[in-house]
């Protein structure tokens, strides 16, 4: 199906939601993962959660934490008891599996089994790896079979609103195999080599080009897949030179290495991602003004361009 030909009213297709949340935070300085610092008195794993159920209509969660982790799953198992005390039942039978058989929710692989059983997304926690690509590689092994659309979402950015969710969801089913949402660069950007020999005095860097402005986008998540466009594009990355995998900074562009489009729907601002001390500032200052992400939807954000 190409997106040109795919009608709007598709059915919809069983969506997975990867949350990777293994990073260490380096920049942020916390001295603990990144996605368990607090914003606003909550860890960002768990407004991110939020954010994801309020937006998706997800059927499995997956998160990917790091491996020494044990607080971070702790978060995960708090969250699917969150859920299940605030979903509705499902229609669907409950599964007559007890929850207790299942593993404890730290262990890889590992289900929140109560949230399942009243029709709340399945909260999956796995291991990440030393890479956002290798964290995102550990989750798409836990996928449940069937599953046809796979988000993936950075835990980094809590705060993005449901609309940016739904446009990825619909570019999906509408045919795309790839899609991500992205907003227009504000800045000037100029590419820069290292300066040598009598420069290197001057200055550390100088100038090479300057890409035309209006061809940049800043690039966010989630990022939207076909599952098997997604799963492939992996496994090939997987075969790269080390120098080559260590520079894969999305998922977007392990597509875009297959030959394949890459769509792009509009990003939001308030989708920024936590990297600095600054951001999380400004983070806890968008949800002490808007709310947490399940409860910013109704506010046109302050950046955006009308429609
Ligand atoms: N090995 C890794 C590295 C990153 N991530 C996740 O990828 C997202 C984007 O990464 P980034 O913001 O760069 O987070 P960190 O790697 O934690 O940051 P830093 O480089 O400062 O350590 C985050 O949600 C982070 O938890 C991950 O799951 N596994
Ligand atoms: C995936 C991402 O958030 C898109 O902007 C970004 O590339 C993650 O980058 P990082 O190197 O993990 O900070």
């Amino acid at each position: 199906m190409t997106a040109a030909t795919a009608s709007a009213s598709a059915p919809t297709e069983p969506v997975a939601v990867v949350v990777v949340a293994a990073g260490a935070g380096t920049r942020l300085g916390y001295g603990m993962p990144k996605a368990l610092v607090p914003v606003c008195g909550e860890p960002m794993l768990l407004h991110a959660l939020r954010g994801v159920v309020a937006a998706s209509s997800a059927r499995q969660i997956c998160v990917a934490v790091p491996a020494d982790d044990d607080e971070l799953a702790a978060v995960c198992r708090a969250f699917a008891i969150e859920l299940a005390s605030t979903e509705p039942a499902t229609t669907e039978p409950a599964t007559t599996e007890p929850a207790t058989t299942e593993p404890a929710a730290s262990e890889p692989g590992a289900t929140a089994g109560t949230a399942r059983e009243l029709g709340a997304p399945e909260i999956t926690v796995v291991q990440g790896g030393a890479t956002r690509a290798e964290s995102v590689q550990s989750a798409l092994t836990a996928l449940k079979p069937g599953t046809v659309h796979v988000l993936v979402h950075d835990a980094a950015r809590p705060l993005t609103p449901p609309e940016v969710f739904h446009r990825v969801v619909a570019a999906l089913r509408n045919g795309a195999a790839a899609v991500i949402p992205a907003v227009p660069v504000v800045d000037t950007v100029k590419s820069v080599a290292r300066t040598v020999d009598d420069e290197a005095s001057v200055a550390d860097e100088v100038v090479t080009g300057t890409p035309a402005r209006e061809t940049l986008r800043a690039v966010q998540t989630p990022q939207g897949f076909d599952a098997e466009t997604l799963l492939r594009a992996h496994r090939t990355s997987q075969t790269w030179s080390e120098e080559r995998a260590a520079a894969i900074t999305d998922d977007a562009m392990l597509v875009e290495s297959l030959g394949l489009p890459v769509y792009v729907v509009r990003g939001d601002a308030r989708s920024l991602k936590i990297t600095t001390p600054l951001d999380l500032r400004l983070a806890e200052t968008l949800v002490s003004s808007l709310g947490s992400p399940g409860t910013i939807l109704t506010q046109p954000s302050p950046t955006q361009e009308p429609s």
